[in-house]
Order: C-alpha cells, then sequence, then structure tokens
C-alpha cells in the first residue's frame, strides 16, 4: 500500500513567542522540521512527503526546505489559517488510496519506529492514532469546584495520526469546527471509531520555549545512547 506523510508546518507559533515560525527555530544545530523529515525518511526512503508551509513568505520557507536534498522530493504545498485548512490543503496534493501519516512539524522527536506501529495498525485497523497515558493527577474544573478524576481513563493524544486515505479526506471535506483540534476528532466527527497506540513520552510538541530545552536535552541523550 502507497504511504504518505503529511506534516504540517504551516503554523505561526504564537505560544512561543518567536518573530521565526518555531518549525524553524533552530534545535540542536538544525532547523526543528528538518529533525521531522528526517525521521519520516529514515523510516523509508520511498515515503511520499507532502510538507505545508506557512501561507505567508511561502517562497522563503519554500527556498529554505528546497535547499537541503533529500533523495526523494518533498511535496510542498500551502498552508491555512488553521490546522484544520493546512492538513485539508495538504490532502489535497494525495492523488489515489493508501495510507497518510499526519505529524507536526513540530514534533521533531518522533522515532521511526513509531511511524512503522502507525502505518501497521492503520492497515489493519483504518485509523491509528499515537497516545500515552498520563503521569499525573488530573481534576476536571467547572467554576468554582474541582473534582478528581480517574486518570487511567484518559489519554494525551500525539501524532503521527494515520488513516486511509479516502476515509480521512471524505472527513476533512465536511465543515471546519473549532472543537476539532486533531486529526482524529475530524475522522471521528465523521462516524469513524479511532484505534489508540502507544506512543511515546519522548515524542513532545514544541509549543512553549521550555519545550525547547527539553527537546535539546533529549536529542542529546539520544546521541549519548548512540
Ligand atoms: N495554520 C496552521 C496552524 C498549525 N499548523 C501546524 O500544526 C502543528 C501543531 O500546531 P501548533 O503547535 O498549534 O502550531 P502553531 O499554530 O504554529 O502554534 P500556536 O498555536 O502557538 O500559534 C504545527 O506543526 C503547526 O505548524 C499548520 O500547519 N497550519
Ligand atoms: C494535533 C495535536 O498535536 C495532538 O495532540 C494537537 O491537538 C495540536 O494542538 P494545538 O493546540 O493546535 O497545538
Amino acid at each position: 500500500m502507497k504511504e504518505y506523510a503529511l506534516i504540517v508546518a504551516g503554523g505561526k507559533g504564537t505560544r512561543i513567542k518567536s518573530s521565526t515560525p518555531k518549525q524553524f527555530l533552530e534545535l540542536d544545530g538544525k532547523p526543528v522540521l528538518l529533525h521531522t523529515l528526517e525521521a519520516f525518511y529514515r523510516y523509508s526512503e520511498n515515503i511520499h512527503i507532502i510538507l505545508v508551509l506557512p501561507a505567508d513568505d511561502f517562497a522563503t520557507w519554500e527556498m529554505l526546505c528546497t535547499r537541503h536534498k533529500f533523495h526523494k522530493p518533498l511535496i510542498l504545498q500551502r498552508g491555512g489559517d488553521s490546522r484544520f485548512q493546512s492538513v485539508k490543503n495538504g490532502l489535497d496534493k494525495i492523488d489515489g488510496d493508501g495510507l497518510v501519516a499526519i505529524h507536526d512539524g513540530v514534533r521533531p522527536l518522533i522515532h521511526e519506529d513509531i511511524i512503522g506501529a502507525s502505518f501497521r495498525l492503520a492497515a489493519v485497523h483504518k485509523s491509528a492514532v499515537a497516545a500515552v497515558r498520563l503521569k499525573e493527577s488530573i481534576r476536571m474544573t467547572d467554576q468554582d469546584t474541582t473534582k478528581a478524576m480517574d486518570r487511567s481513563r484518559f489519554r494525551l493524544i500525539q501524532t503521527p495520526q494515520t488513516f486511509q486515505v479516502d476515509l480521512i479526506k471524505k472527513a476533512y471535506s465536511l465543515k471546519e469546527d473549532d472543537t476539532l483540534t486533531d486529526d482524529a476528532s475530524v475522522a471521528e466527527r465523521a462516524g469513524h471509531a479511532i484505534s489508540l497506540f502507544e506512543g511515546s513520552y519522548e515524542n513532545i510538541k514544541i509549543t512553549t520555549p521550555e519545550d525547547l530545552v527539553v527537546a535539546e536535552a533529549l536529542l542529546r541523550s539520544r546521541k549519548g545512547r548512540g
């Protein structure tokens, strides 16, 4: 089955408060996004990568990304005003069937084993979404009151989120809704059951400044492990 990776890197990174979008900030000597792309090519030299870049200054980001030569060229696409729009634009670049792993460009610590597991499981279950258990207690808050919750019933959801191409394209053809924060919620809204699999605590999303420090430390420790 044909395998695609749809890497969304079209955001502005407002929460990290940097003038350069966070996917292009340097992490252990190279841009965050390059770490992410390299992990997918480590998984497979034959994977088809669609890379969604910010629509503002698209030509600049395009030049930056094509300067680095991979053995298989990236398929570039313009992002939209929301992650939903960026994923939808990226899916437009896929013709025919297969499986697509949708992944945040700002999760540079993704490991090729997780990518492989997501494709294997999606081939069987039509969807495969990386998730981890909570390591802390949680409470539900409601104005002035709070209530302890059973953490064993919850998962933190990561990417990759891998789907059959036709399923996820149809799901993204429905109307955008702000409450749909990931691809699993978009597929679920379209009536599909979502299969979870074990992600990794290392697969962090660079969202706020301290995440860069943690990512740098994790990358160094990986190098130390060889
Ligand atoms: N319009 C958008 C918004 C987000 N993303 C991508 O979706 C992933 C996860 O989004 P998030 O961490 O929220 O990124 P930003 O939207 O850039 O960050 P912020 O919400 O802080 O502005 C990122 O790789 C980001 O580049 C995208 O492709 N297009
Ligand atoms: C897709 C995602 O990374 C799964 O955890 C997450 O929902 C993105 O959220 P954000 O608020 O747009 O960063």
